[in-house]
């Protein structure tokens, strides 16, 4: 197979009358952890909806595990969280997982433990109704766990977790990766950007970075992630101007 999860090239997308995606064009490894970082409204939700087929484009292209984005066979080897929670308030978390688990022709052992793996054992019970926010984007992630997708496209999955359960999850995305799953996070929080194996830095629309965590810093010549960032857009301000 080919060793890029994800392949997009010259990426254009148009939301409303806006264009939102300027001819975008990246590489995606299998089996690693990438960051989509970038402030709100910078293109993150919109880039991983075209990875996921469910944008309409205006030009460019966008490969997937080696097919085109949104082609029917990769419904099973997708997972995809949304920023909302996608699991049914009126049933419990074990209810909802063994639902997501018996769609893929799965028992309740992987349904059980995909709640293990996300941390919420505890509370398999409680109907999802009744879940803080944090456990409720969790009782979803546990449901795109379901099946072991080769590709897990998270949209902001630590949001409203604790710090302990943000570096549980960062670790479980990186046994995950280790067992060759691919999983591409994004986060408007910088301090989760060192986590991952390589960052996608999305501004306005544009990839300002696409390097590892290690490389970012060096060539910004700073430790500090976020100031790295903040170096390429004012590098990337004085080319434009
Ligand atoms: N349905 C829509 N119609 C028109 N414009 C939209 C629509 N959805 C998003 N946009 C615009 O597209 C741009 C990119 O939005 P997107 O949701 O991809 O950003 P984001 O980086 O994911 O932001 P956040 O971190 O706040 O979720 C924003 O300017 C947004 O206002």
């Amino acid at each position: 197979m080919n060793s890029n999860a994800i392949e997009v090239d010259d990426l254009v997308v148009e939301r409303g009358k806006r264009r939102v995606l300027h001819g975008i064009g990246c590489s995606i490894p299998a089996g690693s952890v990438t960051g989509l970082l970038g402030p709100s409204g910078s293109g993150k939700t919109t880039l991983i909806r075209a990875i996921v087929g469910v944008q309409i484009v205006r030009s460019g292209t966008v490969t997937v595990l080696g097919m085109p984005a949104g082609t029917a066979e990769l419904r099973r080897k997708v997972g995809y969280v949304t920023q909302a929670p996608s699991v049914y308030a009126d049933l419990s978390v074990r209810e909802n997982a063994r639902y997501f688990a018996s769609l893929y022709g799965l028992g309740a052992a992987e349904a059980d433990r995909a709640i293990a793996d996300v941390g919420l054992a505890d509370a398999a019970r409680q109907l999802v109704g009744n879940l803080s926010g944090g456990q409720r984007s969790r009782a979803s992630l546990a449901c795109a766990l379901i099946g072991t997708p080769e590709l897990l496209v998270l949209d902001e999955p630590t949001v409203g977790q604790d710090p302990v359960l943000r570096a549980d999850l960062w670790g479980k995305f990186h046994e995950m990766a280790a067992r060759g799953t691919t999983l591409l996070v994004s986060s408007h929080v910088m301090d989760e950007a060192g986590r991952c194996d390589r960052l996608l830095l999305i501004r306005d629309g544009r990839l300002i970075g696409d390097d590892t965590p290690a490389a970012i810093r060096a060539a910004a010549g700073t430790e500090d992630l976020e100031e790295a960032f903040l170096r390429l857009i004012r590098e990337r301000a004085e080319v434009a101007a």
